[in-house]
């Protein structure tokens, strides 16, 4: 197979950023992974990019003191979280707008204290009493926080010409029925429009190049039907183990930590219909007639896998039942695979089957669309009945964003061999290296009051319909093979059986 490079025509200058309102974000777990790697530096790539309003304030609350959440001091602290330039002239000023108020998410005299320092920084910061409130905790807390938020009077704006948003991190629930009870809890504070449901795949460009490339060209979408493609995989494997989140993992697992959100938003871009305008519910409201559209999925369909222990490139590596604190008789699942049916006009007959797991050979997301075979084979090597390979598009999510389609030439000679041949697109080759982690779109979008790429109520509850069946029968058939995978494979033999039973194979990655 050769590749075949496209060249690229330059951007366009880009066009002039609406900044947001001066505002203050304030994120409850400050200490935490999810802030130190990805949201403060997140916030500083968008300092550094000119891209927030002069009058910022960012607040992070946790239950530890200062000088132990970030040691010995904020911007050390910061810095060793990783993703800022510690060099950068722009890292003082961003250290010195970041300030952290300790107390603990059930406490109320907390928030009464809270709500005092928010005032004082709206006098001395000029934040005009804009509010951005980011839940990054576990989701044990989110109702909580936002029911505290409620009672001590921060959750409504002020006057007419201020706001209150949330973020509400993910998982939103563990089921259906807890989604649902926790969109009441905070309905109850919030209004919809001010509530940000975030998956931070959303906020990926290779994401959101997914509807770019379907409803800005017209070339792909004639073919973006069943009766052109074959099937679709979507394939999300990391490389990575739990990393020390044990507790988080083992109440978790494959299905509800990555398949209920970040898989089930890839698919419905994919698969949606062009919505009428890039309005958020015009975009959402299409994200759910996808969901809604999936065929209950039957046991047979769902795949479920745990890692066992390996070596990985010469060096032992732990199964999961091995990893600090997780039951040595676990039954969560590490993997997982699902074959969908989506029951509509364009989908009708074409399998999308989804695998996502921990441990795997390498980290990789991307998306397979695959073709059906030309109506003739004209060019069949005489004797022979070997079809020739499919056509297919591919996107890769992570790493190395870009999008190949492969299709078939002729071999230069005399006879009319067929070669598969690739013509590839890389992101960081056509527009270079790219800092975004996902959250800075997601983060300036919210300050900005779009929800265009969070999800809705609808679409939330929509997702856990068709995977709460899933978890409920695996929670009464436990496995007796688990671990059913070594570390470092592409998962267990069951997977590529979901496949094998409609001949069919995954793509080699
Ligand atoms: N980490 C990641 O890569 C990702 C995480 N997420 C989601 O983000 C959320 C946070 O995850 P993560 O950062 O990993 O979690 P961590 O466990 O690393 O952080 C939890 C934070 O909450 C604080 N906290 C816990 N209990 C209390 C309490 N009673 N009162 C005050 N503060 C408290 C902790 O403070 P202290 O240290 O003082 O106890 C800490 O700051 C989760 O919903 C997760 O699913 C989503 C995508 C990716
Ligand atoms: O939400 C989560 O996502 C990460 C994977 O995110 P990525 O941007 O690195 O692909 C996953 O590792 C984690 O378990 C999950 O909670």
């Amino acid at each position: 197979m050769t590749n075949t490079e496209i060249s690229v025509t330059p951007p366009p200058p880009a066009a002039p950023e609406r900044k947001p309102d001066p505002c203050i974000v304030v994120i409850f777990g400050a200490s935490g992974d999810l802030t130190k790697r990805k949201l403060l530096p997140a916030l500083y790539h968008l300092e550094q990019g000119n891209l927030l309003p002069s009058e910022i304030a960012v607040v992070g609350v946790a239950r530890r003191p200062l000088e132990q959440s970030f040691p010995p001091d904020m911007k050390e602290g910061v810095i060793a979280g990783g993703g800022v330039e510690k060099d950068d002239p722009k890292l003082d000023p961003f250290i010195s707008k970041v300030s952290y108020h300790a107390m603990n998410f059930d406490d109320p005299k907390g928030y009464d204290s809270l709500k005092a320092v928010l005032s004082g920084i709206d006098e001395k910061f000029g934040t005009k009493g804009n509010r951005l409130f980011y839940l990054a905790t576990a989701p044990e807390y989110f109702s909580d926080i936002i029911k505290l938020l409620g009672e001590h009077g921060m959750s409504k704006p002020t006057s007419d010409r201020t706001w209150v948003r949330t973020i509400i991190e993910k998982p939103f629930g563990h089921d259906l029925e807890s989604a649902r009870a926790l969109n009441d809890e905070v309905n109850k504070v919030f209004d919809e429009d001010q509530i940000f449901r975030i998956d931070h795949y959303l906020g990926k460009e290779t994401v959101q190049n997914i509807l770019v490339f379907r409803f800005a060209n017209s070339i792909f979408e004639n073919v973006w039907n069943r009766n052109y493609i074959d099937h679709v995989e979507i394939t999300a494997a990391e490389s990575i183990g739990i990393e020390g989140r044990g507790p988080f993992y083992e109440g978790a697992g494959a299905l509800r930590d990555v398949v209920q959100n970040h898989v089930m938003e890839v698919l419905s871009f994919i698969a949606m219909e062009p919505p009428v305008s890039f309005e958020a519910s015009a975009v959402r409201a299409e994200k759910v007639k996808v969901w809604r559209a999936i065929q209950p999925i039957a046991p047979e369909h769902a795949i479920r896998g745990q890692y066992g222990p390996s070596t990985i490139n010469g060096k032992p590596a732990a199964g999961y039942r091995e990893e600090d604190r997780v039951s040595p008789t676990s039954q969560t699942e590490t993997y997982a695979a699902l074959k969908l049916e989506i029951e509509n006009w364009r989908w009708a007959g074409v399998p999308f089957y989804i695998r996502a797991g921990k441990r795997m050979t390498k980290r990789l997301t991307e998306i397979t669309i695959m073709f059906k075979q030309p109506p003739l084979r004209l060019f069949k090597k005489e004797g022979t009945s070997e079809h020739i390979e499919p056509n297919f598009i591919s996107m890769r999510i992570q790493p190395d964003d870009g999008i190949t389609l492969r299709f078939g030439a002729k071999v230069p000679g005399p006879s009319m061999d067929i070669s598969a041949v690739d013509m590839d697109f890389s992101y960081a080759d056509a527009f270079g290296p790219s800092s975004n982690n996902g959250y800075e779109r997601l983060l300036l979008d919210a300050m900005l009051g779009d929800a265009t790429l969070f999800a809705h109520r609808d679409g939330v509850e929509a997702t856990w319909a068709l995977i709460t069946p899933i978890l409920e029968n695996w929670k009464k058939t436990p496995l007796s093979d688990l671990p059913n995978y070594p570390a470092g494979s592409w998962g267990p033999a069951t997977s590529d059986a979901l496949l094998k039973a409609d001949g069919r194979k995954w793509r080699k990655l």
